[in-house]
C-alpha cells in the first residue's frame, strides 16, 4: 500500500510541477492501464472528462478505468426524450441537473450513493461482459456470498431480480467506452419519483427506458459503501487485465491538464444538447379550461415547437385568436420560460378585453404544464 501512495503522490506532483497535460502524462507514463478517480461530483464535468479521454487519448495500446460519482442528477441516453423519461417539473423544482450523455440506452438517477465506472479501451478490446465480471468480482471480494450476476442486457442484478447496475456504451471509430452505474446507497425514493413522467400522449421513436425494480448494495451488506466499492473495482481491474498502474485522482475542471475540457462541459450543459437533441416528437394533451373541452396537439423538432394546434370550441375563443396564438408559439422552444415570453408578447399585442386575456392565460397554464 505504501508504494501505491508514494506513486500516487509522485504522479500528482509530476503533473502539477511540469504543468504537463493529462495527454502528455498518458504518453509519458508508458503504462498500459491506468485508473483515474474524479475529484468532481458535477455530472457535466465528469461526462466532459469521459468525452475528453475518448476523443483525445490514444487508446490503441492503453486502457483506462475511470471512477466517478455525482451529486443528484438525472442522466438520459443520447437518443431519449426527457419529457417522456422523467418528471421535469419535479427535477427543476429540486434543482436537479438533467444531462444527456453521448452513449445510448435508458435514463438513470445518480447521487453520491451511486458509483459510475467507465472502461475505456480500443474498439477491438471493448468487452462489456468481461468488464461486468470485474464489477461483480469486486463486489464478491468485499462481500463473499453476495448473489450478483450480469444479465443478457448487461444489467447487474442482485438475488436474480433487483437491478443494481445499468450499462451503456459508446463506440467510436477506433476507441470505445463502456460505462455502468452501481447503486450502493442511493436515494431510492427520489430515484423513482424523478424517473416518473407525469405526461402521457408523447409519440416518437426515441429510445424508451426499461424500468426495473432496484436495490442498494449497502442494504445487503454494510461493507459495500461507495468508497470501498471503488477501491475494490480498481484492484480487481488491475488483476483482471494484468495492470499495475497507480490510481490517479483528477479534477476534470482543470483546463491546463485537459485542454478543451471546459468547452466540452459547456457543450454538454447547453440547452441545444440536453433538450435540443431530443428526437422529433408529438404531444397530445386533452384538458378542460373553464368548462371548455380542449385538445392541444404539438409537433416538436430539435426541442422547438414546429406546429401547434388547439382544438377549442369556437364560442369559447374566436378561431382567429386561436390561430394567432398557435402561430405565436411556432418556432418557440418547448420550454416554460420561452413559452411564457411568447404568450406574454401575444397577450400584449393581440388581445383586447379581460375575457380573452383570462382565457388565454388559462390555455397558457395548461400548455406549460407539459413542459
Ligand atoms: N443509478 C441506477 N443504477 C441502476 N439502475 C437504475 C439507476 N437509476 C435508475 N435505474 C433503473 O434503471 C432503469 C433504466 O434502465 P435502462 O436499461 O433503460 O437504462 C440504463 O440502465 C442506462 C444505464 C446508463 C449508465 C450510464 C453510466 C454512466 S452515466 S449513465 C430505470 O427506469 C430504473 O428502474
Amino acid at each position: 500500500m505504501l508504494w501505491r501512495t508514494l506513486l500516487r503522490e509522485f504522479v500528482k506532483t509530476r503533473l502539477v510541477r511540469h504543468s504537463s497535460t493529462l495527454k502528455t502524462f498518458f504518453d509519458e507514463t508508458g503504462q498500459s492501464g491506468l485508473v483515474l478517480k474524479s475529484t468532481s461530483t458535477d455530472i457535466f464535468e465528469n461526462l466532459a472528462l469521459e468525452d475528453w479521454i475518448h476523443d483525445r487519448v490514444d487508446l490503441q495500446n492503453r486502457s483506462v478505468l475511470f471512477l466517478w460519482r455525482n451529486t443528484p442528477a438525472v442522466v438520459v441516453g443520447r437518443h431519449q426524450n426527457p419529457w417522456h423519461e422523467c418528471n421535469l417539473p419535479l427535477v427543476r423544482r429540486r434543482g436537479i441537473p438533467l444531462a444527456r450523455r453521448r452513449s445510448g440506452g435508458g435514463t438513470v438517477f445518480h447521487d453520491l450513493g451511486n458509483v459510475n465506472i467507465t472502461f475505456f479501451t480500443s474498439k477491438k478490446k471493448y468487452d462489456r461482459r468481461r468488464n461486468l465480471g470485474v464489477v461483480t468480482g469486486a463486489l464478491t471480494d468485499l462481500s463473499p456470498g453476495l448473489n450478483v450476476s450480469a444479465t443478457e442486457r448487461f444489467d447487474i442484478v442482485l438475488d436474480g431480480g433487483y437491478k443494481v447496475s445499468g450499462t451503456a456504451a459508446k463506440l467510436g471509430r477506433t476507441s470505445a467506452y463502456h460505462h455502468c452505474t452501481l447503486l450502493c446507497c442511493a436515494d431510492r425514493t427520489l430515484l423513482s419519483s424523478v424517473l416518473k413522467s407525469p405526461y402521457q400522449g408523447i409519440k416518437s421513436n426515441a429510445t424508451p427506458s426499461v424500468p426495473s425494480p432496484v436495490k442498494n448494495l449497502l442494504d445487503e451488506d454494510p461493507r459495500l459503501d461507495p468508497s470501498a466499492v471503488m477501491e475494490a473495482v480498481a484492484a480487481r481491474y488491475n488483476v483482471e487485465f494484468g495492470f499495475d498502474g497507480p490510481l490517479v485522482t483528477v479534477d476534470p475542471s482543470v483546463e491546463a491538464l485537459m485542454p478543451g475540457v471546459n468547452k466540452m462541459a459547456a457543450d454538454l450543459k447547453s440547452w441545444e444538447w440536453v433538450y435540443g437533441k431530443t428526437p422529433k416528437f408529438s404531444i397530445t394533451l386533452p384538458f378542460v379550461a373553464e368548462g371548455a373541452e380542449i385538445v392541444l396537439d404539438m409537433d416538436v423538432k430539435d426541442g422547438t415547437i414546429e406546429k401547434c394546434l388547439l382544438d377549442i370550441p369556437h364560442d369559447w375563443l374566436p378561431a382567429g385568436t386561436v390561430d394567432e396564438l398557435c402561430s405565436a408559439l411556432a418556432g418557440v422552444r418547448f420550454c416554460p420560460k420561452e413559452v411564457a415570453v411568447a404568450v406574454t408578447a401575444f397577450m400584449r399585442t393581440t388581445l383586447q378585453g379581460p375575457d380573452l386575456t383570462r382565457k388565454t392565460h388559462s390555455l397558457y397554464e395548461n400548455v406549460v404544464s407539459v413542459m
